[in-house]
């Protein structure tokens, strides 16, 4: 290929690309970024406004030798894009049970040897954990069936099965988990056994029941005839089994709130138990049993999963605002940037280190015996005036800051009524949690009523026998006490104040504005924007900054800190 600048096909630094179809797309962009760029971005838009700026400087503070301002007004191609998904479904299959074995001692001078078969191995469990690292649920959510080993059949020489392998399910901190449905072979076995006793004690029949093959309970010697089964006893089967480790699994119906990094795993579905070998059924009548059990059927369970996200502060603000720019400002993210809306499509979380770890720490208010190094904040997309009648990308995104122990509001100062901003943001917060405690309570009431436990049900029926008074188990579900609701009211958070782009000519006012609103809603002359009595107002304030230039970001972690530390 001929040198691109010297057959003067660079016209005024950009490729006329309808020449050259041969050239790939890749390389024209990066040659248009590189003549873009041979004047530093961040210089160009500073050569622009700073004619302009003259009565901005009293709400900034003075500027800062500049840091590296390039990178808080990036083109719109450098970003991190890291694969995300916070909400899933997946199937875990615990593994079945080996079959028992049918084997006999087969030695010189003994023609007939005692049974000597092994019994089936366990079925693999489904264990799941919380850990730092893990930020997304894509891997799983590609996934969508997780299946644990099932255990190896017994063997000759009383040789017990192999264990199944078990599958250890790694999920990001902040992950939900609710089961949808399970189905347990062993649970169905156990009411199916118990209402096959019930009908024998009506009948008053003797309990035992014998001389029965079920063709999916046994295992029959290879080596034999069928007639010689024909008109064999069977002996009474052991019944539908449990490995101990069932007894250690959370009760139906699952509900997890995985929301610190847990230390050993947490066992999800037990693997189900190997059938038994022949040396089991050795009796005076059957002194050489050809009949083994098969393993128990391993468990499945469907359950859904969702991510929401934890960070010490939640952005929110109006698309464009400048939320993300604040985040490169504060912290290391590389988020992307564009002057356009809707340039985040989904979160992204920043940490702000407070220790620079040279000596003594750079905001020291913390709390007593646990001084605070870092905070990390999440930048959501922007959120649209009726965004929860599903305009723009809706409200679904606020899930990722409701559990963010500050709010701070994002607004551009430079795009109209900040205070109208501020309360169209917080109508859509109020909104999102009306929403959110709706279907919280619709769940709760759907579990109670029509939800039914199928294990819950079988193992309390299968245990009354014992106690021979199984309708105390059958109590009308809809009487039970409603579980309250786990999460505390976003309007009782704490929250403040970014107003950005404050770097902009005649945005003074509009600022001016904004701090007498919040005098006014700190004295109570003015409603909580949300409208919600009991909304927190203790001390919301206003910081005025250039994200782009980053001016008057340092001093949002003082205020941050102040406000985590109640
Ligand atoms: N002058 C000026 N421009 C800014 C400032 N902060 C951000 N901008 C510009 O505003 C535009 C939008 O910035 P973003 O950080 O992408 O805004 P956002 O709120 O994350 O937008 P969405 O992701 O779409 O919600 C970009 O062109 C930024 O360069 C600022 O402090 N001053
Ligand atoms: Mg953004």
């Amino acid at each position: 290929m001929p040198s691109i600048r010297s057959s003067g096909c660079l016209i005024n630094g950009i490729l006329a690309p309808f020449l050259y179809p041969f050239v790939d797309k890749q390389f024209l962009r990066s040659l248009r970024h590189a003549a873009r760029h041979r004047l530093p971005a961040c210089q160009r838009r500073l050569d622009s406004t700073v004619a302009s700026q003259t009565n901005n400087q009293d709400i900034l503070p003075p500027s800062r030798p500049t840091q590296d301002l390039e990178r808080l007004d990036p083109s719109p191609d450098s970003y991190a894009l890291t694969p995300f998904t916070d909400r899933c479904t997946i199937t875990f299959h615990a593994g079945s049970g080996g079959h028992g074995c049918i084997s006999f001692l087969r030695e010189k001078y003994i023609a007939a040897g005692p049974p000597n078969g092994g019994d089936g191995g366990t079925g693999g469990n489904i264990y799941i954990q919380a850990v730092r690292g893990e930020t997304s649920l894509h891997k799983l959510a590609r996934r969508g069936i997780l299946k644990a080993g099932a255990g190896k059949n017994g063997a000759g020489k009383n040789r017990g099965g192999e264990r199944g392998g078990d599958v250890l399910v790694t999920v990001p901190v902040g992950t939900v988990l609710r089961e949808v449905w399970r189905r347990d072979p062993v649970a169905e076995e156990e009411a199916r056994a118990y209402s096959e006793r019930r009908k024998a004690k009506r009948a008053e029949e003797d309990g035992a029941v014998k001389g029965q093959y079920r063709r999916d309970q046994w295992m029959l010697y290879p080596g034999s005839q069928p007639s010689e089964f024909r008109n064999m006893e069977f002996p009474k089967h052991p019944g539908p089994r449990r490995s101990n480790l069932a007894l250690t699994q959370p009760k139906a119906p699952v509900q997890l709130d995985l929301d610190k990094p847990m230390e050993q795993p947490m066992l999800l579905a037990a693997g189900a138990l190997g059938g038994l070998g022949n040396t089991h059924f050795v009796s005076t009548d059957m002194p050489r049993p050809k009949i083994a059990t098969k393993g128990e059927p391993g468990m499945s369970l469907h359950v859904q999963l969702e991510l929401k996200l934890l960070a010490d502060v939640g952005l929110v603000g109006l698309p464009n605002a400048g939320k993300s720019t604040l985040l490169r400002a504060l912290t290391n993210s590389r988020a992307r940037v564009g002057d356009w809306a809707f340039t985040t499509l989904q979160p992204n979380i920043g940490t702000v280190v407070l220790d620079s770890h040279k000596g003594r720490p750079m905001i020291t208010a913390g709390r007593k015996g646990d001084p605070r190094t870092n905070f990390t904040i999440a930048d959501i997309p922007g959120v649209i005036e009726d965004a929860h009648l599903d305009k723009g990308l809706g409200l679904s995104f606020l899930r990722h800051i409701e559990r963010a122990a500050v709010l701070a509001f994002v607004v551009d100062l430079s795009a109209g009524d900040s205070v109208a901003a501020l309360r169209a943001l917080w109508r859509e917060v109020g909104e999102y949690e009306t929403f959110r405690n709706e279907e919280i309570n619709a769940e709760t009431q759907k579990r109670l009523v029509d939800w039914k436990p199928l294990v819950n049900r079988a193992t309390s029926e299968f245990e009354s026998d014992a106690f021979g008074d199984p309708e105390v188990f059958e109590a009308d579900a809809s009487e039970m006490p409603l579980p309250p609701l786990t999460l505390p009211p976003i309007t009782s958070k704490p929250w403040f104040v970014v107003a950005t782009k404050a770097d902009l000519p005649e945005t003074q006012d509009n600022f001016a504005s904004l701090q007498s609103y919040l005098a006014a809603v700190r004295d109570g002359t003015v409603a909580h924007p949300s409208g919600k009595k009991n909304a927190w107002k203790d001390r919301p304030s206003a910081v005025p900054v250039s994200a782009i230039k980053a001016e008057g970001v340092e001093r949002i972690p003082a205020v941050v800190v102040d406000l985590l530390n109640g």
